[in-house]
């Protein structure tokens, strides 16, 4: 696996704005919009292109496009919904699919509990969004679920990940070609298996207390 951990003075700005346990939900959320854009702009950096010819009002030339079979983007639910408007708009030409996915608070256990994608995903580039890599249970269980369906290529957007759940992704999926791009890797996991210093709750804080 590739972590790639994206510096850039907007990134660490915005992140700091994102911590605060003030910042209200619709600026959480316009945030997280923002920080995924910022992070795209990095994580598709390799998508290869084809040729395409096209005219201009001068001339006929050939320009470049991301290359087909499309790039496939997959919010984790719930909190990877709140990432998913910033990363369509950076990737246009993207499909996107669901997993739904909830860590038992207590066990950690993940239960899928919703799921819609192709049923095969050979050949795809696959962008899996998440705001937090934890125990690193959830993004485990994805990047599983994509190699069950095919996928090899598999790039992961996280705004926060613990040291633990790099290790534990570090362990799995040889056979799936693994790209982590951060926006900061932060000092720990807590007793409860939050990330200290972190933000919190990500899906509470987009979306409201859940159950
Ligand atoms: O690395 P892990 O230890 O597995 O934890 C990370 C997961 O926890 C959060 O989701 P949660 O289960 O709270 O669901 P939600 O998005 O519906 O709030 C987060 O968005 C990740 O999916
Ligand atoms: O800190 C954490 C850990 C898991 N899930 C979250 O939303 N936040
Ligand atoms: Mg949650």
């Amino acid at each position: 696996m590739q972590v790639h951990v994206v510096e850039h003075p907007l990134i660490a700005h915005k992140l700091t704005e994102l911590r605060r346990q003030e910042t209200p939900s619709n600026i959480f959320r316009q945030l997280t919009e923002e920080l995924v854009m910022l992070l795209a702009y990095e994580a598709t950096r390799n998508l290869e292109l084809e040729d395409v010819e096209i005219q201009t009002p001068v001339t006929k030339t050939v320009g470049k496009r991301v290359m087909r079979p499309r790039p496939l983007v997959v919010p984790i639910l719930r909190a990877g919904l709140g990432m998913l408007e910033g990363m369509v708009r950076m990737a246009p030409t993207a499909e996107v699919g669901f997993l739904g996915m909830a860590r038992n608070e207590e066990t950690l256990d993940i239960v899928t509990y919703a799921e819609r994608l192709p049923a095969d995903l050979t050949g795809r580039h696959v962008f899996v969004l998440d705001p937090m890599l934890a125990t690193g249970g959830t993004l485990a269980e994805s990047i599983n679920f994509l190699y069950q369906r095919n996928a090899r290529r598999v790039t992961c957007i996280c705004l926060l990940g613990a040291p633990e759940g790099l290790a534990r992704l570090e362990e799995s999926h040889g056979d799936v070609d693994v790209d982590l791009y951060l926006a900061s890797i932060d000092e720990k996991l807590t007793d409860k298996a939050y990330i200290y210093p972190g933000l919190g709750d990500a899906g509470d804080r987009l979306y409201g207390v859940a159950e």
